[in-house]
């Protein structure tokens, strides 16, 4: 049996956003990491494994990881809430790559082994504008990507609207580029009209909304994009609108995907227990590590749901590693986010999860099979950035009138 001996928190990347957790046990050189990485509240995050979790779970067995999540999720009372299933997801990731140490099994083995050779991903195609989208969208198709999803530049990419087009009040609070659900309905099905004509029936393409629609919008793009045969619409609604997908369901068959921003069971349960969307999307860390996903994934598997979990921008690799493993056991896997990391990062974090066209791929390596070198990890912060503090809010998108728009 390995006792928990310790927990600590070791904050890197250039920017000081990604948190690696790491438990220690008793057992020589045994020990486990998890991602509990939060781009812009990391100290909290910090906080409550250092104060709430560490202390509850120190001397415990670490092979208990079910009682240890329970025991992890309640021990504050108040629950379901963003940092702590982040906090949690962190350390319970840190519990699986233990006990995969202790078996000799890479972690998808213990999920009941492989279901696949390779864990399909897709890759992030952009451009200002269409032409810009189509050249990148080939460079994708010809690396071998099964997937691609496609946007106009950033999120909101194709409804944004400038000078005098963009009808500004003369007392705006933002003055250059505004939001505009309207112009983003008209843009977004001729992109996908162009892309087809470009590139027929054979490329899957997904589409991120990142919940900048009204929920009347939002249906109604979904209706347009119907005859495109979207692999998946992602976020096309809130969670604070999650009611909406019953209509939404009734009125268009394009193929649903969200949940990147779901933390709690009761934003997910009944949109799957009602067969209201194709693919769920949590990362993996923010749901609570992969005890909470592999039942995730099993109560989707009973509905004919998919799993897509979230993994671009500001993730971190050993959340990635979590996913692929998962991706690989579960039998109702749909795609895999793609990420990029920079070499010294690949440096940093030995054995990280290796892509080769359009695919993914586990090493053999006991546990999540990925490492931390936390000499490397020290050197990844850059000047100006500080370890114990981030300073960079989630940037707002606003309406001519200066509303500001859902991210
Ligand atoms: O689906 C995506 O990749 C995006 O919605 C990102 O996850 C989000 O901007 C947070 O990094
Ligand atoms: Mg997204």
């Amino acid at each position: 049996m390995a006792k928990i001996t310790g927990v600590k928190c070791i904050r890197t990347r250039r920017d000081g956003c990604w948190t690696i957790v790491k438990v220690m046990t008793d057992q020589d050189g045994l020990y486990g990491i998890g991602s509990a990485s939060d781009m812009y509240n990391p100290e909290a995050v910090v906080q409550i494994i250092e104060q709430l979790l560490a202390p509850v779970i120190i001397g415990r067995d670490a092979s208990q990881i079910e009682d240890l999540w329970n025991t992890m999720n309640l021990s504050g009372y108040w629950r379901n809430g963003a940092l702590l299933q982040t906090a949690i997801g962190g350390i319970d990731m840190a519990l699986w790559d233990i006990k995969g140490k202790e078996a000799n099994m890479p972690v998808y083995q213990l999920l009941g082994g492989a279901s696949r050779s390779a864990v399909a991903c897709y890759g992030h195609a952009g451009g200002r504008d269409i032409a810009e989208l189509t050249e990148d969208v080939h460079r994708f198709v010809q690396e071998g990507y099964t997937v691609v999803r496609a946007q106009l530049g950033g999120y909101g990419g194709g409804g944004f609207l400038k000078g005098s087009e963009a009808r500004i009040p003369d007392n705006a609070w933002k003055k250059d580029s505004v939001f505009d659900e309207h112009a983003y309905l008209a843009a977004i099905p001729k992109m996908f009209d162009q892309l087809r004509m470009t590139f027929g029936p054979e490329v899957q393409f997904t589409h991120d909304v990142h919940e900048h629609l009204s929920p009347i919008i939002a249906i109604q793009l979904s209706k347009r994009l119907e005859p495109y045969g979207l692999f998946y619409l992602e976020d096309v609604l809130p969670p604070e609108h999650i009611g909406w997908y019953r209509q939404l369901r009734q009125q268009s068959a394009t193929a649903q995907a969200v949940g990147e921003l779901f933390v709690n069971p009761q934003e997910w349960q009944q949109l799957v227990q009602e067969r209201l969307i194709d693919f769920v999307r949590m990362r993996v860390s923010k749901a609570g590590g992969i005890t909470a996903c592999r039942k995730i994934a099993a109560f989707a598997e009973m509905y004919g749901v998919r799993t897509a979990w979230q993994e671009g921008g500001e993730n971190d690799p050993v959340n990635q590693a979590a996913a692929v493993h998962l991706d690989m056991s579960i039998w109702n896997f749909g795609i895999q986010e793609i990420n990029h990391f920079r070499p010294q990062e690949r440096e940093a974090f030995p054995g990280i999860i290796e892509r080769r066209g359009g695919y993914l791929y586990t090493n053999d390596k006991p546990g999540l099979g990925i490492d931390i070198d936390e000499a490397l990890a020290e050197g990844l912060l850059e000047e100006g950035w500080s370890k114990t503090a981030y300073h960079r809010p989630y940037p707002l998108d606003r309406k001519a009138d200066g509303t500001i728009v859902r991210p």
